[in-house]
């Protein structure tokens, strides 16, 4: 984050969608597959459209999530149904798209079968796009998680996590898979998530403000007002 003129929104969204496809572009000139971890949330809707529309071979292009809620994927708050609805359109709909949930009834019994679908994916991902929350959450790393110290020091690739302030259980990515990536980069918007950067900036407790995790990868931050 700098102090120049932020740009506006969707404007933040295509350069950050243009420095994502040059990443994949990059890794793809050397490797077969390159993965891209997305999360969902308000935020990238303006991003995963800027994206699809950036040239790429996409059948090459393997998509996952940080987190997700364990909801069906066609519910309304599903951050597959974001990624299928806004991002795989036109020739991005060739990428191959991991969701992290699966039909069990929740995601401890699903955890072990999104594992395996995870480990035929290639890691180390090229890009994780991380978001966060007002209460300095990212990916699914809250501070009132009860796995919340299970997913920062696990190895497993991701963690079934239950949070008092959500309404549904979730399942995230583990802080050491996201850790992993080549690339990492914090989209926020808002005064108010700003804010919330700036005391993640001034602390170190990371049970206080999950993000702190992820402060020193280093983290390239995309901020709009
Ligand atoms: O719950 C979630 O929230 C964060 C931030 O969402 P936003 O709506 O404020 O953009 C998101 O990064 C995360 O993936 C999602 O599950």
């Amino acid at each position: 984050m700098t102090d120049t003129t932020p740009l506006p929104r969707e404007q933040l969204s295509r350069q950050l969608a243009e420095a994502v496809a040059e990443a994949l572009r990059v890794d793809l000139a050397h490797q077969d597959n390159a993965l891209l971890v997305v999360s969902g949330g308000s935020t990238p809707v303006p991003f995963f459209a800027a994206l699809a529309s950036c040239e790429l071979p996409w059948e090459r292009v393997q998509v996952t999530l940080a987190d997700e809620r364990w909801v069906a994927e066609d519910a309304e708050d599903s951050n597959a149904r974001l990624v299928r609805a806004h991002l795989l359109q036109g020739p991005a709909a060739a990428a191959t798209f991991v969701p992290l949930t699966t039909a069990d009834a929740t995601p401890e019994q699903g955890a072990a079968a999104v594992a395996e679908r995870l480990a035929g994916l290639a890691w180390p991902a090229s890009v994780v796009i991380l978001g966060m929350g007002g209460d300095g959450h990212t990916a699914s790393l809250f501070p009132d998680s009860q796995e919340l110290s299970l997913a920062l020091a696990t190895d497993a690739p991701a963690v079934a996590v239950r949070t008092p302030s959500q309404p549904q259980p979730r399942i995230t990515l583990s802080a050491d898979r996201l850790h992993q990536a080549r690339r990492h980069v914090l989209h926020i918007t808002g005064g108010n998530k700003r804010a919330v950067l700036a005391r993640a900036l001034s602390g170190d407790d990371v049970r206080e403000l999950p993000i702190r995790a992820f402060l020193a990868c280093p983290l390239a931050t995309y901020w709009a007002p």
